[in-house]
């Protein structure tokens, strides 16, 4: 398995505030990763820590097998689109693809202009001019066409409404599945990760809660509803991840990987966003810290 991200014990302080620590997890190749979590969670920290906008205070990290930001070659292997798709107001859309070109060894001109010619991009247009929803595709094509290997979004969407959203997403995947890409992108939207995410992590309290491919996370989650009842109940083996509780009855998301047969309770799988909230709590993340702190 070839890894495009790996980090061991990775930490990042301001000052005596831990914006990310501990961070230890390893991505492989060829996925849509989608980084989720609270604001201030450690998001945008971890990616520029993975860009190497930032250093780390703690611990190391690997993109691609090099150190983020060291060399022009690694340089040009990682694609950064940052929070806001910050693009030069007072420079046309064919500006930005000239720039592109001269500032990128391995910029692919013909694709960045039938992008552009496909999405009805006006070249001479300036990029001040755009609608929100313009200027982030425009981003991502600059991101495209530099053809690197990992393309890392920083809450790329936050702007747009639904419907641009979703070509938004829907172009990042189709180019993700061309130039066998592997793409990591944080959002606060739970269902636009849903649709386009094959592996996720999930930070709260500036420490990873949750990683690993979406399916096999799925599958070892489950969705147990019943009458009110007390988490102590349930068998070894069963991790309970959350847990809610309105009106006599109780809502629990439990981790166990064999398949739960209890009559008590009405089991289902989980959806993504109800995995993503439970690991998201950072009450219930404290919580079971505190467990995990005290069995050790
Ligand atoms: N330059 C900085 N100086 C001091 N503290 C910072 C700096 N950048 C981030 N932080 C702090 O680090 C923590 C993590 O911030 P970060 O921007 O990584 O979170 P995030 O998950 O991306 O949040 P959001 O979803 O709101 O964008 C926050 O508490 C933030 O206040």
């Amino acid at each position: 398995m070839t890894s495009v991200l790996q980090a061991h014990a990775l930490g990042r302080r301001y000052g005596r505030r831990w914006a990310l620590r501990e961070c230890t997890i390893d991505i492989p190749a060829g996925h849509v990763v989608g980084l989720v979590g609270p604001n201030g969670a450690g998001k945008t920290t971890l990616l520029k820590l993975a860009g190497g906008q930032l250093r780390p205070t703690t611990g190391g990290i690997t993109v691609l097998g090099g150190r983020p930001g060291d060399t022009p070659a690694q340089l040009a292997k990682v694609g950064f689109v940052a929070q806001d798709t910050p693009v030069y107001a007072g420079l046309t859309v064919a500006e930005h693809l000239r720039l592109g070109s001269r500032l990128n060894p391995r910029w692919d001109a013909a694709m960045a202009r039938e992008r552009i010619a496909r999405l009805g991009l006006v070249p001479a247009q300036r990029a001040g001019r755009l609608s929100g929803g313009q200027r982030a595709q425009l981003a991502l094509t600059l991101g495209l066409a530099k053809r690197p290997e990992l393309l890392i979004l920083d809450e790329p969407v936050a702007a747009l409404d639904p419907l641009a959203r979703l070509e938004f997403l829907r172009g990042l995947t189709e180019a993700a599945a061309a130039q066998r890409l592997s793409v990591l992108l944080s959002s606060h939207l739970v269902s636009d990760l849903e649709r386009v995410c094959d592996y996720v992590i999930v930070l709260a309290g500036s420490r990873v809660q949750l990683a690993g491919k979406v399916d096999r996370l799925l599958a070892a989650h489950h969705r147990l509803t019943g009458p009110r009842g007390d988490p102590g109940l349930f068998p070894a083996g069963h991790h309970v991840v959350s847990a809610g509780h309105s009106e006599g009855r109780s809502t629990y998301v439990v981790r166990a990987d064999a398949p739960i047969h209890d009559p008590a309770w009405t089991v289902a799988r989980p959806s993504l966003e109800d995995l993503v909230l439970a690991y998201m709590d950072k009450r219930a993340a404290d919580d079971r810290r505190a467990v995990q702190e005290v069995r050790r």
